[in-house]
């Protein structure tokens, strides 16, 4: 490749950050992020060159199923640059109607040009004009892959482990939605500081301002904020009137439903989420601990702590593991453990996990919250709470990890006794029944929001 100038266009922004993720395993937002930073694009250029790089991560292997279509030699010899152009550009021909074709076509051409030989250009050129031309029969419809679950890979872009999965897990028709949802892009949502005020009033707030706001359909003091820019620039967020979560993520502490004056432990707390919604929750009171592994992520726990004035969060860093070293058993009136997972209920978050997680993956994660769930478990006073909450939606790490802890903890029990409202809106959605037992999946396409799984477990008395 020839010497380039530093990237001027969001397209060459987007074409660099997409190498550099497939060349080094970067995470794409943290690579992304630290470009956009460096090339002071305008607000509209950024959001396309985001748009641009998650999009192509996404839709990779849709992408190549039609690229190859269009070349008699399919993928074989294309330099990884060149692939990531035509993925690039076949994207925006394929998913982004406000583009038009021939603006995606030229600029391919035109960075192929400086980058590279005219053979290569010619190639792109070549490539990309017909697939323009045959553009109407490009549907998702007209993807034949052999057999049902390749098929649905390619369709939506996953790999076919991963279907499979899903498949065996939730049948097709469910695993096919879980892989569309996870393609959407996700909605901004915010959390009001319930200490401060009701979230109505802060909804009514953020209307004023002209935000495209409304009541979040499950979370009690969630909003939901569209085309809302970068929330955390702001004066409400600065003043700590709100926080920026995901909706699922807020149920948890709904769920934990701490009581003021309690003592309660956040096992893997940061980036301080769920332990601060607590800590909001108790008014201000009692005490909980925050814990993680990492030193530098008990920091972000700290300056959110910080941020929203509350005194009662202790931020602490070690293995969850080992925290009875620190604390004595039967200590703790609600315990959370929020475990390290496969994360694929969070995929239209973090498009590459599909790509970068392998299936042995998750066997070995789930060992990990095999031990520190047991771990947490005896932290927890007769009678408290022990809450565990993973977002992702593998059985595995769900519910046969809690089927298995209750047969080893028969001084566990599953607790139904979840709010009420929480309980007639997932009623009224039909994702649980009568037979709700304490436990939740909720899968991407049941609210528009993150895949969460939620258990809520007492210990007996
Ligand atoms: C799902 S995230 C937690 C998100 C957090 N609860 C929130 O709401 O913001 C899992 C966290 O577990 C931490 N972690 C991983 N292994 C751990 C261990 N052995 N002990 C404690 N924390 C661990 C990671 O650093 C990561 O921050």
């Amino acid at each position: 490749m020839k010497r380039r100038q530093a990237a001027r266009s969001p397209r060459e922004l987007a074409l660099d950050a997409l190498v550099k993720v497939e060349q080094s395993g970067a995470y794409s937002n943290i690579q992304l992020n630290r470009m956009l930073q460096e090339a002071e694009l305008s607000r509209t250029d950024a959001a396309l060159a985001t748009e641009l790089v998650y999009g192509t991560i996404a839709r990779k292997k849709t992408l190549d199923y039609w690229i190859a279509g269009f070349r008699a030699k399919g993928l074989h010899g294309i330099e990884p640059w060149v692939l990531q152009l035509l993925r690039m550009s076949a994207y925006q021909l394929l998913y982004l109607e406000r583009v038009p074709s021939h603006a995606a076509v030229n600029e391919a051409v035109d960075i192929a040009k400086r980058r590279s030989h005219r053979g290569i250009a010619g190639m792109v050129n070549g490539v990309l004009r017909n697939m323009v031309r045959r553009l109407s029969d490009l549907t998702e419809a007209c993807i034949d892959a052999g057999e049902p679950i390749a098929t649905v890979a390619v369709r939506h872009s996953y790999p076919e482990w991963l279907v499979r999965r899903w498949t065996d897990a939730y049948g097709m028709e469910t695993a096919e939605a879980i892989c569309a949802a996870g393609n959407e892009p996700p909605h901004g949502s915010i959390r009001t500081n319930v200490m401060l005020q009701h979230p109505s009033d802060l909804l009514q707030e953020l209307q004023q301002e002209g935000l495209d706001a409304e009541a979040s359909p499950i979370a009690s003091s969630g909003i939901i904020v569209r085309k809302g820019g970068n929330l955390a620039d702001s004066d409400g967020y600065r003043a700590g009137k709100w926080s920026i979560q995901d909706e699922s993520s807020m149920l948890v502490a709904e769920v934990l439903a701490p009581k003021e004056g309690m003592t309660v432990l956040d096992c893997c707390a940061a980036p301080g989420g769920k332990a601060l919604h607590i800590a909001e929750l108790m008014n201000g009171t009692g005490k909980v601990w925050a814990n993680d592994l990492h030193e530098h992520k008990r920091k972000l726990i700290q300056q959110g702590a910080e941020r929203l004035r509350l005194g009662n969060v202790e931020a602490i860093t070690g293995d969850a593991g080992a925290l009875a070293e620190r604390f004595p058993a039967g200590s703790m009136d609600a315990v959370l453990l929020d475990a390290p997972c496969s994360g694929f209920g969070v995929i239209r978050r973090k498009p590459e996990i599909r790509w970068t997680k392998e299936e042995s993956d998750i066997a070995s994660i789930a060992a990990l919250q095999r031990r520190l769930l047991h771990a947490a478990s005896g932290l927890v006073r007769p009678g408290g709470v022990l809450l565990y909450s993973t977002c992702t939606v593998e059985k595995e790490e769900n519910e046969r990890q809690i089927a298995a802890f209750l047969k080893e903890h028969p001084e566990y029990a599953l607790d139904a006794g979840w709010p009420q409202l929480l309980l007639r809106r997932l009623e009224e959605k039909g994702i649980i029944d009568a037979q709700f037992d304490g436990q939740l999946q909720l899968l991407p396409q049941h609210f528009d929001s993150d895949g969460f799984y939620i258990a809520r477990l007492i210990r007996r008395s």
